[in-house]
């Protein structure tokens, strides 16, 4: 049985500006959730409220008793002073020996195709190596929950198709439990299994959609896609 992850009658202001006003919202564990809403609409809040950041004002978060997160933000957060490997290595449980770290860096290195560039430095690669060192590093660090703010904004669109090839192997092994969060649709069509769209606050779901397919291995533009491609689109409030 799919074990469940609940925010129940949560709520959060800033300021007296209610993000959240009494807000539940399920995900399940093991797949991908992508969560789609307006710009400053509290999606980053809402992230870090799991992450256990931040606290809401009043309400519940059921499921996560001793339960860990690792994030991946928009910017590449590497160590500079240590190399790919250093970075990766970083996070591993010290339950591991020399040898085991090694043999689950050398193949993490190897799921996001940086093999040759482990001895290299943050500042010796590219934007998109970065953000591929980042990745490798949350799913090296022994958490229960991945926390994914806008990963993938501000990269061309040739670097982020691979991105999310890189990221769905890499999750294929490991099936964790990621929360996505981005603005863009095509992004939470490649990815989600569960997509969720939030308003603006007081935020509420305003469409919950579901892909029984492989993440990552989609091709977004097919027809099939169409229908609920309108439905997210019209729920962000855009037109298509
Ligand atoms: N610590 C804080 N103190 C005061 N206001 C805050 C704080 N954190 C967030 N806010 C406000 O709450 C609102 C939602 O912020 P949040 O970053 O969660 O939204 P978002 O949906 O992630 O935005 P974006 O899509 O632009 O990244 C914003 O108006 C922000 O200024």
């Amino acid at each position: 049985m799919t074990m469940e992850l609940q925010i129940k009658n949560i709520s959060k202001s800033f300021n007296r500006n209610f993000l959240f006003d009494g807000f539940t919202v399920d995900f399940k564990e093991g797949i991908i959730t992508c969560i789609l809403g307006p710009s400053g609409c509290g999606k980053t809040t809402l992230l870090n409220i799991l992450g256990k950041i931040v606290s809401p004002d009043s309400g519940v978060l059921i499921g996560f008793e001793g339960k860990s997160a690792s994030y991946i933000f928009q910017e590449p957060r590497l160590l500079p002073w240590k190399t790919v490997r250093g970075n990766i290595e970083f996070v591993l449980s010290r339950k591991f020996s020399q040898a085991e770290r090694k043999e689950q860096v050398d193949r993490l290195i190897r799921l996001v195709e940086l093999d040759g560039f482990a001895d290299h430095y943050p500042s010796q690669l590219s934007g998109g190596m970065r953000q591929r060192v980042s990745i490798a590093r949350a799913f090296a660090s022994p958490s229960d929950v991945i926390l994914m703010d806008e990963p993938l904004s501000g990269l061309d669109i040739a670097l982020k198709r691979n991105i999310i090839q890189w990221f769905s192997q890499i999750w294929e092994a490991d099936k964790r439990t990621v929360i996505f969060v981005t603005h863009d649709v095509d992004e939470a069509l490649s990815l989600g299994e569960e997509i969720i769209v939030l308003s603006q606050a007081p935020v509420q779901i305003v469409a919950h959609e579901s892909i029984n397919e492989p993440a990552g291995k989609r091709d977004v533009q097919a027809p099939r896609f169409a229908e609920i491609r309108k439905t997210l689109f019209n729920a962000l409030g855009k037109t298509d």
